[in-house]
């Protein structure tokens, strides 16, 4: 099944628009697990068995596995990902940009070494960098457009013949770059206003939506600006705020994890309209 038929279904399975971010910080791990030969995948693991009820899309961060050296444990998890919950899908955030031979390489690292259903990449130098991805037709490449940090604007924001960069990437990958139908952006929950000029630009196409949770984004105002017709059309991601949701002392940390990402995805299902 191709990525976006994948998230599709598992919308409407598990009734979310939760994407879990896997971002493991060591330092932040419980301390069995900061001793564990396999921790990193072990804390994975865990957050994934507790939520995969609940999200409609998992997002690992390659950068807190690839700084330890660690890529075995990131293959560890997305192989436990694909075997376990093959209906959900798997989003490697590696933010790939580089010239079309380099980019073909980093598409073999995402979709043959971790199985990816769909991968993040920068538009910054243009659709030959972004188009070796494409030839895994049935692969999601979600782009770059408005990212959630404040520093996203010193580009995403410059004037461009009257509009903002941003819309003219949204606009691009729309009308010309999703030559398989399976390009997704990156639009930060950060900038509710940009994610309604994004939706108005690009029809249905689905958002990658990071930027509630840890960065402070309003879960209302980023489902109601960022959904399509059908209530959906989005992937709203939080990691931080769910995989080290366990308080001090408190709960065990895949509890913890649950039980803020059901309250997530409630709160975000509660203005799906
Ligand atoms: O614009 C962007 C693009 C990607 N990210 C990534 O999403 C998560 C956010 O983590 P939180 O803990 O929920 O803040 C992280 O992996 C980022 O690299 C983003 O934040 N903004």
């Amino acid at each position: 099944m191709n990525f976006i038929d994948k998230l599709n279904a598992a919308w409407r399975s598990n009734d979310s628009l939760l994407c879990v971010g896997l971002d493991p910080d060591i330092e932040r791990l419980p301390q069995h697990l900061r001793d564990h030969p396999e921790g990193i995948a072990e804390f994975c693991k865990a957050i994934i068995d507790a939520t995969a009820d609940l999200a409609c899309s998992f997002k690992p961060q390659i950068a807190y596995f690839a700084a330890l050296g660690a890529e075995d444990q990131l293959e560890t998890v997305c192989r436990y990902l694909k075997e376990r919950y093959p209906h959900i899908p798997l989003i490697l955030d590696a933010k790939r940009g580089d010239i079309g031979a380099t980019a073909r390489q980093y598409a073999r690292e995402a979709f043959d070494r971790y199985g990816a259903d769909a991968v993040t990449v920068n538009p910054y130098m243009g659709f030959d960098s972004v188009e070796p991805y494409m030839e895994w037709a049935d692969r999601g490449v979600i782009v770059l457009c408005r990212t959630s940090n404040a520093g996203g604007s010193d580009l995403q924001f410059l004037d461009v013949g009257g509009r903002p960069l941003y819309q003219h990437v949204a606009q691009l990958v729309a009308d010309k770059w999703n030559k398989n139908g399976q390009c997704a952006l990156v639009v930060g929950a950060t900038f509710p206003q940009e994610l309604a000029q994004v939706r108005a630009l690009v029809g249905d196409m689905p958002l990658l939506v990071p930027g509630i949770g840890a960065q402070g984004g309003d879960i209302e105002a980023t489902v109601k600006s960022g959904r399509t017709a059908n209530g959906a059309g989005m992937m709203i991601n939080s990691s931080r705020a769910i995989i080290y949701a366990q308080p001090q002392g408190g709960e065990d940390f895949a509890a913890a994890a649950r039980r803020v990402a059901m309250e997530t995805r409630d709160a975000i299902n509660a203005h799906r309209g």
